[in-house]
């Protein structure tokens, strides 16, 4: 049997985290002969309901699930921690504007980004969930000075697997049958849910669909899905972003599909053109624990802007918090 790694997980009593924490102990994330501890942070008034989780998580007597930690102090959830899952954030109230949003969350990923920077494993791998996901990873990455900034990526997994099953429905195909999907951006309104290198069972995707399909209901729907699930659900998808999360994880630390290659929200180092030192996301190969982006795909007038207009929104929300960032 492996020794044991730290995992550690914010908002660890929130929605999400009731279907992600179950997950990663029963083996889902890092592989069914990888002992895990669980190392979860929350804020003081949720400690309680924190409590009952973990009696839930002991309750399972999952045989990988090798300690628990429960904390409201980011120094000690993060301690020796390899893999961080930053999903508690601050949500929008009543009246806030995206502004205040990102204010008050950039607060929380600051003091999580030095706590980090000061106490977890060197080759700690960070996924931001928590909303604004990619500048909230952009503010923790900037926080931790000590860390390589290819530690910090945001989560667009969701958006990815959304666009595989809006594609699978349209081409009559499964999820199994598509490779090379591709998320460009934000996770935001303004993502590219990209489909020019997309193939379904080895023929291209743009060939199999019509443009207006594409332009007008492919793109829209996978852009709007979370608005589409808060108003189904009355809550925010919770099941889907930890399952994406999962994915998101177990790639980055076991490695992508041979051939294939997935989305990630990563720092950008000027790929296509994008700003350096975003939170970008790039279609992107995993091995060995490590990710590059994709190199090479050819961009028609179309993805360019699509891609530019996602970039502008990323550095107006960097531009919003530059006050706040070292
Ligand atoms: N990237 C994505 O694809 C994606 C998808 C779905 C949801 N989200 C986002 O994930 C976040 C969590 O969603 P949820 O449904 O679990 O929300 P939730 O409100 O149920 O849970 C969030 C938890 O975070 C905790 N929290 C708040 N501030 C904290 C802090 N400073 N430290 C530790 N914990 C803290 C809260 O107490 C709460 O228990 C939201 O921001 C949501 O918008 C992202
Ligand atoms: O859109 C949201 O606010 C929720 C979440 O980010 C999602 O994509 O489901």
């Amino acid at each position: 049997m492996k020794a044991p790694v730290r995992v550690a997980v914010t908002g660890a009593a929130g929605q999400i985290s009731y279907s992600l924490l179950f997950r990663i102990a029963s083996g889902e994330m890092l592989g069914k002969d990888q002992p895990v501890i669980l190392q979860l942070l929350e804020i003081t008034p949720a400690l309680e309901a924190l409590n009952g989780v973990a009696m839930e998580l002991e309750d399972c007597a999952f045989p990988l699930l090798a300690g628990i930690v429960q904390s409201d102090d980011p120094n000690v959830a993060f301690k020796d921690a390899e893999y961080a899952l930053l999903v508690g954030a601050r949500p929008r109230g009543p009246g806030m504007e995206r502004k205040d949003l990102l204010e008050a969350n950039a607060a929380i990923f600051s003091a999580q980004g030095k706590a980090l920077n000061d106490v977890a494993a060197r080759s700690v791998k960070v996924l931001v969930v928590g909303n604004p996901a990619n500048t909230n990873a952009l503010i923790a990455q900037r926080n931790a000075p000590d860390l390589d900034p290819r530690n910090f990526t945001a989560m667009t997994r969701l958006d990815h697997n959304r666009a595989l099953s809006q594609l699978a429905g349209k081409t009559e195909s499964t999820v199994n049958d598509i490779t090379h999907m591709t998320i460009w951006g934000n996770h935001s309104s303004t993502q590219y849910p990209d489909l020019h290198k997309t193939q379904v069972k080895g023929a291209d995707a743009m060939g199999l669909i019509e443009q207006d399909w594409f332009e007008n209901d492919f793109i829209p729907t996978v852009q709007q899905r979370g608005a589409a699930i808060i108003k189904a659900r009355g809550a925010s998808s919770a099941a889907s972003a930890a399952n994406a999360a999962i994915d998101h994880m177990r790639d980055w630390a076991l490695g992508t599909a041979e051939g294939d290659w997935t989305s990630m929200a990563v720092y950008s180092d000027g790929s296509y053109g994008i700003q350096e030192g975003l939170i970008y996301s790039f279609p992107c190969t995993c091995k060995d624990g490590d990710w590059q982006i994709v190199q090479g795909v050819e961009l028609n007038e179309f993805s360019r802007a699509k891609m530019a207009a996602t970039e502008q929104e990323l550095a107006e929300e960097r531009d919003a918090v530059a006050h706040l960032l070292p």
